[in-house]
């Protein structure tokens, strides 16, 4: 199925917004797990269980697999997350940004190798770098576009004659870029201002919105900023938050419990 029509039936059918980020960083995985070779898998994995039917989407990044040699476990992961958990989507969050001959092994490596159903990219090397990646027409391609850091505004931020550099890469993505009707964006919580504003350049397009949970963001201030015209459109990730709530054994209880409020809270501003 189409990356936006399972987004969509998606928020429908678990009524919820929420992304639950996979960054497992094997410092802060429970002590029981330590000894396990495929103690990475065997953490997102309890995690998904517990909290799938709280999710619109998970989306591993996939540093914290490479950074431990664990790419096979990236793939058990995705694989395990279609075969149990059916119709959610799968955002590989890698952020590649490179030549189109490059690109376009980055693509098969997310689509293919993962079987991701959407990856994140930088745009910032323009529509030639992006183009291998619109050719898998039924995956999502979410583009940063204002990101959830500080220094996100050093660049995002300049004037390119009359408007921010963001604000182009919004206009590229809702327009001239969006051949295949696959874009997404990324903006992030911690900024509602710009949310609006991205809002307002691309109608009803997915936003990815990181940064709420342990960067802070608000959530009241993102539903007001981002949601679409019918209360949905945006897929709100928190990781830490909801991966570290337990320490213990019970930690994929303790994870569910967190997106479960983290869905409430979401719902209650929609
Ligand atoms: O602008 C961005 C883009 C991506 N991220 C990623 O989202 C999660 C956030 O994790 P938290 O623990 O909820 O802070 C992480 O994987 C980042 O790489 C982002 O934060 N901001």
């Amino acid at each position: 199925m189409h990356f936006m029509n399972a987004l969509a039936e998606r928020w429908q059918r678990a009524d919820s917004l929420l992304c639950v980020g996979l960054d497992p960083d094997p410092a802060r995985l429970p002590a029981h797990l330590h000894e396990r070779p495929d103690a990475i898998l065997a953490f997102c994995r309890d995690i998904v269980d517990a909290t799938a039917d709280a999710v619109c989407c998970f989306k591993p990044q996939i540093a914290y697999f490479a950074a431990a040699r664990a790419e096979d476990q990236l793939e058990d992961l995705i694989r395990h997350i279609h075969e149990r958990h059916p119709g959610i989507p799968v955002i590989l969050d890698a952020k590649r940004g490179d030549i189109g001959s490059t690109a376009a092994q980055y693509a098969r490596e997310a689509f293919r190798r993962y079987g991701a159903d959407a990856v994140t990219v930088n745009p910032y090397m323009g529509r030639d770098s992006i183009e291998p990646y619109l050719e898998y027409a039924d995956r999502g391609v979410i583009l940063l576009c204002r990101t959830s850091n500080a220094g996100g505004s050093d660049l995002q931020f300049l004037d390119v004659g009359g408007e921010k550099l963001y604000e182009r890469v919004a206009r590229l993505a809702a327009d001239e870029w969006n051949a295949s009707g696959n874009l997404g964006l990324v903006v992030g919580a911690t900024f509602p201002d710009e949310i609006a504003r991205v809002r307002q350049i691309t109608g009803d397009m997915p936003l990815l919105v990181p940064g709420i949970g342990a960067q802070g963001g608000d959530i009241a201030a993102v539903l007001a900023a981002g949601r679409s015209r019918d209360g949905t459109g945006l897929i709100i990730n928190s990781s830490r938050a909801i991966l570290y709530a337990g320490d213990g054994e019970d930690f994929a209880a303790a994870a569910r419990f967190a997106a479960q409020a983290t869905r409430t809270a979401i719902n209650r501003c929609r």
